[in-house]
């Protein structure tokens, strides 16, 4: 994103441009311009400007910053104008919300500008937005008072006697294990927790162990297998370094990769059943790869018995849900387990978005607000912008609302009708998905609350393509008969998921619980898609009665 501004006479210039970086470059191009958007994204505010006229400003600024901050699936989803006037997903709208507090921020930062009190008032009017965005998307969470902390507090107690700094604390809550409670109410831009790097594992604990002259002589072995091996034997280590963070840890991790025949089975019908046999055949064949090869040829370092494939899966459930991405001063990105912030839990909307690069100055890494959070409230981080079928494999939850990433890959192939020299048109796909039609705004005539590529992908293979909203005999038989083949299409995978199961409380497995509430989701998923396909083919059929009188 190109942040700019410039002050005359009359007022401030705020520029919220699309730098030719930005992924997705001309698709967010051509978008801009079908909205009726310059490229260059300049708003003028004068200093007479009334308290509407800043709000309307706004609102056109939030439009752009929707379509700017979009990434893949928000794109492939978002782009038509009805749906721009509302809130894309959360994550967008905070990312949106905070494009424009930067911008003004930047033109607040200068002694010269005049209209200190104007820009306070934009500002104050972002952060109200973003609170009401928080407040929306909220998750209520519920503290589990009678289970005990101790070791959490433990390992809290000397992480801050070692220079970490947090306003949180540590709490059991409910449906999530621990969870990370605000000590008081923080803003936005607040930091809840900061973290030393000499208070993070990353591959540097791996040059002080006994095995690196072993895996230095391993052709092509990851650093991440490295740093596995290595935490399976460090969590029984009594002298370790982090044994206080060892100790906070499950002795069991829940999560798909340990799902049983009875959860699989109760996947039946769904793509992420597939997904998790081949997840745990891999990593079979990984620790096959290399036990007991390593405990037979180095017993004293690779002891058998703490090598189990038990074990091994453990390390890889605990790397898999635990790790953070980072990228550290000297610009490598690392895969770390960071103590205490390995309590936070996940959101859609998170009140943590942005914490993954080392802050040089402190050499610190430090988790800032992007929303408020209460005194008492969980503080939520983003894991990243993931499926409930991966949330679900490799870290074991299904996340609460309606996840905007719960997307189905339909088999059709994409931009049949590319140029090979030239490749597909901005505004053309290679590969298209649905998702729960409730999530769109935009169930008109044409729309129907499914994806814009993936109807216009299917008009243009039947050699017809939308250019306008004009009603024509044509257009409406095109979109007729693609809706038809799109609800053969639903109405066979609903039947393939077979009917709604419901929870047998107690008496079922955690595994196929979660299971039996994926599935679930996919059933509602396929419903929604139907029942769009089905009211677009009444409004089209009625539509073309009109032509028959
Ligand atoms: C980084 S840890 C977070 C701390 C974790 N709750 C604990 O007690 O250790 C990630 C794990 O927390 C749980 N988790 C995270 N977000 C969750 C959520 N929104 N709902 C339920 N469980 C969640 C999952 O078990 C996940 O594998």
């Amino acid at each position: 994103m190109d942040v700019d501004n410039h002050e005359n006479d009359d007022g401030v210039t705020l520029v919220l441009g699309l730098a030719e970086t930005e992924p997705f470059y001309e698709k967010k191009k051509k978008l801009l311009k079908d909205m009726g958007f310059d490229l260059e994204g300049s708003v003028c505010i004068r200093s007479s400007s009334t308290p509407d006229q800043l709000k309307d400003v706004l609102d056109v600024l939030l439009r752009r910053a929707r379509i700017v901050n979009f990434n893949e699936v928000e794109l492939y989803f978002g782009g038509d104008i009805i749906n721009l006037g509302n809130r894309i997903s959360p994550r967008n709208e905070l990312e949106a919300l905070h494009s424009i507090l930067e911008v003004i921020d930047k033109s607040l930062s200068g002694e010269k500008y005049t209209m200190k009190s104007i820009q306070q008032r934009l500002r104050d009017e972002i952060v109200e937005r973003i609170d009401k965005v928080g407040k929306e998307f909220s998750e209520v969470t519920k503290i589990v008072g009678d289970s005990s902390c101790d070791k959490e507090k433990c390992l809290l107690d000397w992480a801050v006697n070692n220079g970490v700094e947090t306003k949180l604390d540590i709490a059991y809550v409910e449906g999530a294990g621990r969870g990370a409670i605000a000590k008081e109410d923080l803003e936005v831009g607040d930091i809840a927790l900061e973290i030393p790097v000499s208070f993070i594992i990353c591959e540097d604990v791996l040059y002080e162990s006994d095995m690196f002259p072993i895996f230095e002589k391993i052709d092509g072995i990851s650093e991440e297998t490295m740093l596995l091996l290595w935490s399976m034997k460090e969590k029984h280590n009594i002298s370790s370094k982090f044994k206080l963070y060892f100790d906070t840890l499950p002795e069991k991790f829940d999560t798909g990769l340990r799902f049983g025949i009875n959860a699989l089975m109760a996947l039946d019908g769904t793509l992420l059943l597939e997904e998790i046999v081949q997840a745990k055949e891999h990593l079979r064949a990984q620790y096959d790869e290399l036990f007991p090869a390593l405990s037979d040829h180095n017993p004293d370092v690779f002891p058998p018995e703490l090598y189990t494939l038990e074990q091994f899966l453990w390390a890889c459930e605990l790397w898999y849900s635990n790790s953070m991405k980072v990228i550290f001063s000297d610009g490598k990105l690392r895969t770390c387990l960071i103590p205490i912030a390995g309590f936070l839990n996940h959101s859609i909307c998170p009140h943590i978005m942005h914490y993954g690069r080392i802050d040089a100055t402190t050499n610190s890494l430090k988790f800032p607000l992007s929303r408020p959070c209460h005194s008492g409230e969980q503080c939520f981080l983003s894991y990243g912008n993931f499926s409930s079928s991966h949330l679900l494999t490799f870290y074991g939850f299904l996340p609460q609302g309606d996840n905007p990433y719960d997307v189905i890959p339909l088999d059709i192939d994409g931009a049949q009708d590319e140029d090979p020299e030239v490749g597909p048109a901005p505004s053309e796909w290679s590969s298209h998905m649905v998702r729960g039609t409730w999530l769109s705004k935009n169930h008109e005539i044409f729309h129907y609350g499914l994806p814009r590529p993936l109807l216009d992908h299917l008009r243009r293979a039947r050699n017809s393509a939308l250019q306008s909203s004009t009603l024509t005999r044509e257009l409406l038989e095109t979109d007729l008969d693609v809706l038809r083949d799109l609800s053969s299409t639903f109405e066979a995978m609903l039947e393939n998921l077979g009917d709604k199961k419901l929870d047998n409380g107690e008496r079922t497995s955690w595994d196929v619980k979660l299971a039996t509430e994926f599935k679930n989701l996919q059933r509602r998923i396929v419903s929604s898609i139907l029942t769009s396909c089905n009211t677009g083919c009444e409004l089209l059929e009625s539509e073309l009665g009109k032509y028959t009188v």
